[in-house]
């Protein structure tokens, strides 16, 4: 038997929604350096559902359609009020409560495609209200309704904040979940779709997705960088603190990836940003730091950062909290998840591979009485 551990340069499905080729970045066949300096995120979903770019009246509507979609049940907020919420990580109440709000979709089990398009206009718009719902409980807040007028990367912030984002908070947002939308066959991308192929739910399929976004070598590395960043504190800091970790063997978060080799084509236009924002909010250090790290471990181990790296400086710098920087992640890979979701109904094969068995050989089964 052939076996390719992590299952690496293994060709899966076939899709046409992104791709990864010669480590460049498309949606649809639109470069993604293109889609970061010009496309709202709304944008970017509908080309991901529809495959082309939307009308100037087609986005118009989508946008409306997704703002009007954007308040969760009244007991989905006091589901959330029930956490013991301190305590409780937000990838993990992000995960139960998306599941939890499949229970007041009535269409949670129909399985036409008009239902299940519906399903994704619901999630992708109740997922950012869900997540700014719970940081504002958890700090004791009562959580701000969405507005119809903003767009989708403001309102966030709007609902975060509970008052209106200024410009430049809104365009770097944007372009972060622009970055983020949909990345191939990643591992929780690959996770809905191996869930959905059993013809389960829509529901089911992005609450497993999220929940393998959650873990440090996938979406929860950008947490795990801001960690970094604040445990070194300073730029001399940075030398020993990067050095002893390499010699130690221990990974340096925000770097490598299983597909790029020669740099994650997403990670500059966060690097320029984290630059920018940085120094507007007067804590250039950040960034140095950053670069700092940058310059030590590609110049150790030849490894670029990915796009985990530098958003971590970008959403510090848009004053979000720490253990949100994955949940956000989440909202804008959402579109992905749900995109390849229905692509995957559409062509459906059940994905089961097979392992290469190395336990042991035959064995005698002996009675429980007779083991000793
Ligand atoms: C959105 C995303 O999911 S992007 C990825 C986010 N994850 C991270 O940033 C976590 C840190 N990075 C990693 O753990 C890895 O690079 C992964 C998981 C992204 C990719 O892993 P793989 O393709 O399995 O690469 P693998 O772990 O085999 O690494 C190959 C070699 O590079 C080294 N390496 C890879 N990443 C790193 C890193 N971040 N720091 C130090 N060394 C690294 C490995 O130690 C290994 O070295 P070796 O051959 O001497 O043993
Ligand atoms: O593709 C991957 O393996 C991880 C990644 O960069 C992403 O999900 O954006």
């Amino acid at each position: 038997m052939n076996t390719a551990r992590g299952l690496e340069g293994v060709v899966a499905a076939t899709s046409s929604i992104s791709s990864i080729i010669d480590d460049k970045l498309t949606y649809v066949g639109y470069d993604i350096d293109d889609l970061a300096e010009n496309a709202l995120f709304e944008e970017v979903v509908f080309l991901l559902w529809h495959r082309r770019l939307p009308k100037k009246q087609e986005l118009e509507d989508f946008k409306k359609l997704l703002a009007e979609n954007a308040p969760i049940p009244k007991e989905l907020i006091d589901h959330l009020k029930s956490y013991p919420n301190q305590k409780v990580h937000p990838m993990a109440a992000l995960r139960t409560a998306v599941s939890f709000l499949g229970l007041f979709d009535d269409e949670a089990d129909v399985f036409t495609k008009e239902a299940n398009y519906n399903k994704a206009v619901r999630l992708q718009a109740k997922i950012p209200t869900i997540v700014a719902a719970f940081s504002r409980i958890r700090k004791g807040l009562e959580p701000v309704e969405p507005r119809k007028d903003l767009n989708f990367a403001a309102n966030f912030l709007y609902m975060l904040n509970g008052e209106e984002p200024d410009q430049v908070a809104v365009e770097a947002f944007n372009k972060a979940l622009v970055l983020h939308a949909d990345h191939e066959l990643n591992a929780s991308t690959f996770t809905a779709r191996v869930c959905v192929a059993t013809l389960s739910d829509v529901y089911s399929g992005v609450t497993s997705a999220i929940s393998a976004l959650k873990g440090p070598l996938h979406g929860g590395a950008n947490e795990q960088v801001m960690k970094m960043l604040m445990e070194i504190g300073s730029v001399e800091n940075v030398e020993p603190y990067i050095r002893k970790k390499l010699a130690n063997k221990e990974k340096i978060m925000g770097f490598g990836h299983r597909v790029y080799r020669n740099g994650d084509p997403r990670a500059k236009h966060l690097k320029k940003m984290s630059e920018k924002l940085t120094k507007l909010t007067g804590e250039p250090k950040w960034y140095d730091i950053s670069t700092k790290i940058e310059s030590i471990v590609t110049a150790e181990k030849n490894i670029p950062p990915n796009v985990d790296f530098y958003s971590a400086s970008v959403y510090h710098s848009l004053g979000i909290e720490h253990d949100l920087f994955t949940p956000i992640f989440a909202i804008s890979r959402m579109s992905g998840w749900l995109a390849h979701i229905l692509e995957q109904y559409e062509n459906n094969r059940l994905i089961r591979p097979r392992a290469e068995y190395v336990g042991p050989g035959k064995q005698t089964y002996v009675k429980l009485e007779d083991r000793g």
